[in-house]
Parts: C-alpha cells; sequence; structure tokens
C-alpha cells in the first residue's frame, strides 16, 4: 500500500477512518423514491447533449446514480455505492465553508469562450476541452488563447486522446498551461509525456477507471490528481484515496445534477488540505438542473445538501425502463460483493 504521505492525510481518531461502512439497501427501497431526469446541456459535452441521471431518496438526503451510458456494470457499482453513500450515511463533516471552481468551457469556438466564462463569476482558472472530434491544432490555440485572454489559470483536458508525440507537441504550442490533464490514454503515455514537457500533467481517467486509483501516482506519471465522487464510489472513498496520494488534488465532477454535485462539493471541503480550483461548477452546463445548480459566487461554491425540484424533467418512459434495469444489475452486483471490501475500507 501506498504511504499515507499526503497532505490529505486523515487524523488519527477522525470519523472518515472508521464510521464509513453503510450496509446497502434493498433494491426496492431505492426504486421505491428513484426518478430518472434528463437535462438538456447548453453545449455539446463529452459527445452527448442530454444527460440522463437517476436520483434517489434515503434517510440521510438525496443520492445520485449517473454511470455514462457506455460504462458497464462493474463500473457502474462504484457510482452506486457513491449514490447509497450520499443518500444513507450524509456527508462527512466540512472542514471549510467553501470551495474554488474552476469554468469548464467544452470544446467551442473562440468566438464562444467569453460567453461561457460569464458562467462563473470570479473564477481565476478554467479548463478548456481539446482534442475532441474536429478539433484542430488552430481551433484548440485560439481556444485556449480566447481564454487566457480572460482568466490567469488556463489547464487542458484531452480525455486521454493523444499519442504522446501529439501530446507532447500541442502541448508546446498551447503556451503556459497550469497542467494538462490526461493527454494519454495509459500511465506509461502519462510519464513519457511527462518527462518530456515542463507543463504538470494531471490524472483523471489514469485514476477513476482504473483498477488501482493509484498506480498513476506511484509511476510517477502525474502531478496532479483529478478525483470524482461518483465513479470513485462515494466521498469517504474519495477521501481515503486523497489521503494516500501526496499531490495536488482537484475534486471535479462527472456531469452529476445537483444532488451528485452536492456529494462532490461537500467531499472537496472535508478535505484537510485546500484543493487546486475544482471541477464543480458543471451545473451552469445545464439549461434547467434538478435543483438550483452550484454558480460560483466569487469563483466559489458552498456545501449544502440538495433536495430535487417537484417538476423534474423527467427521461422518456424507455429510458427510464432502461435505468431501472441498470440499477437493478448493478444493485445485485453490489449485493454480491463487488466493490464492497474496498468500500467498506473507509
Ligand atoms: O473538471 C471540470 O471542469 C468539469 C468536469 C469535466 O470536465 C468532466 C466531467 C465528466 C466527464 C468528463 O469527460 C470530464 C472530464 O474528463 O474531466
Ligand atoms: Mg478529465
Amino acid at each position: 500500500m501506498f504511504p499515507l504521505a499526503g497532505k490529505n492525510r486523515l487524523k488519527p481518531g477522525s470519523d472518515l477512518c472508521h464510521g464509513g461502512s453503510v450496509s446497502i439497501p434493498s433494491l426496492e427501497e431505492i426504486l421505491d423514491t428513484a426518478q430518472v431526469v434528463a437535462l438538456p446541456m447548453r453545449e455539446r459535452f463529452r459527445g452527448i447533449t442530454t444527460r440522463e441521471v437517476m436520483v434517489f431518496r434515503g434517510p440521510a438526503g438525496w443520492g445520485e446514480f449517473g454511470p455514462f451510458p457506455e460504462y458497464d456494470d462493474a463500473e457502474a457499482a462504484w457510482w452506486l455505492a457513491a449514490g447509497i453513500e450520499a443518500a444513507w450515511q450524509g456527508p462527512p463533516s466540512p472542514l471549510r465553508d467553501s470551495v474554488e471552481v474552476n469554468a469548464t468551457v467544452p470544446a467551442v469556438p473562440a468566438d464562444d469562450v467569453a460567453a461561457i466564462l460569464d458562467r462563473f463569476p470570479g473564477a481565476t482558472t478554467a479548463k478548456v476541452k481539446v482534442a475532441e472530434p474536429g478539433d484542430t491544432l488552430d481551433d484548440e490555440v485560439r481556444r485556449v488563447a480566447a481564454v487566457r485572454d480572460r482568466v490567469p489559470n488556463v489547464r487542458v483536458d484531452a480525455n486521454g486522446k493523444w499519442t504522446p508525440q501529439q501530446a507532447i507537441s500541442t502541448i508546446r504550442e498551447l503556451g503556459e498551461l497550469q497542467y494538462a490533464e490526461q493527454p494519454c490514454a495509459t500511465v506509461e503515455e502519462l510519464a513519457a509525456v511527462r518527462a518530456a514537457v515542463d507543463t504538470p500533467i494531471a490524472a483523471d481517467e489514469s485514476i477513476r477507471r482504473a483498477e488501482d486509483p493509484l498506480r498513476v501516482v506511484r509511476a510517477g506519471a502525474a502531478d496532479v490528481a483529478v478525483v470524482k465522487v461518483a465513479p470513485l464510489g462515494g466521498m469517504r472513498r474519495v477521501l481515503a484515496i486523497a489521503a494516500d496520494i501526496d499531490l495536488d488534488i482537484v475534486v471535479s465532477s462527472a456531469l452529476d445534477s445537483a444532488v451528485g454535485m452536492a456529494a462532490g462539493v461537500s467531499c472537496a471541503a472535508a478535505l484537510p488540505g485546500e484543493t487546486l480550483a475544482c471541477g464543480l461548477g458543471t451545473g451552469t452546463m445545464f439549461t434547467r438542473d434538478v435543483a438550483t445548480p452550484f454558480v460560483p459566487v466569487d469563483g466559489r461554491v458552498h456545501p449544502r445538501l440538495v433536495a430535487p425540484d417537484d417538476d423534474l424533467l423527467l427521461a422518456d418512459p424507455v429510458r427510464a425502463t432502461w435505468w431501472r434495469e441498470r440499477l437493478t444489475r448493478t444493485h445485485a452486483l453490489l449485493a454480491a460483493g463487488h466493490a464492497a471490501s474496498e468500500w467498506a475500507r473507509v
């Protein structure tokens, strides 16, 4: 096991060091309050224009189950664990009352950048999507330059889509960056790019989609760890992972509705060390959320519990059935012990 070395090390006796395990509620209990929503997005982001998630209520509040459609059931089990933690256990105690957030800029033409940044009042950091289908180097350079004109700290996220050579040359073209997130797909490629450029490298998919989320850290392949509550199995597991990492931490959303975002913000507020600006402002990407979204004020958001509004934008019945069936399969996996031993550890 990687040593407990990080600045987010948990204090012995902290409620997060034990007390994390919660038994899995029955499928019927979850289905009883579950609703599937379809949230329209202002711009295409990670290939989608509508974000579907399921929300459900437990004794501690609301939880979200929203694994991306292409994720298999084993991966989805972590997302369900996170939703159950939120609804049956609630958030850990906060250590601060606000969290700095970054603006998130989809792969839009440079001319559209200003309007997007206006949705993140006071943000001094922006994350810019690059390496999207159809993007040319010129598009990326112009998009990043338009962001840099207005925001001092700029990072880019390639979602693992560059080859190492493309990553190295594009990062050099893009000028000064706070970091480049997941420039390539594998840990080995990240390490190679990190050795070749001065720009810090952040790991996202290499943490959230990995069997072993700390391998990328042990391999010395990243300077920054991007962690997401839903794919990593909940707030307490993220805190435990962060405690094992001596890197800068960024808590980011998984394009969550306001219910899932509440867990991300609570998690970031419970980290012993300050984070870099977190990717928790994506509620502004929906034309309508399940509740009042977390919109930054002076570049920061505040932890709070969220209950969905009464008039939700419900998914159509075919999609709702698809989600209920997915929940049923994923719940069976979780109940059979998948992800459970790790989960009970925190
Ligand atoms: O980090 C942010 O600024 C917002 C969240 C974000 O960018 C993402 C959320 C969900 C899926 C992703 O493709 C994307 C990411 O890769 O970080
Ligand atoms: Mg990312």
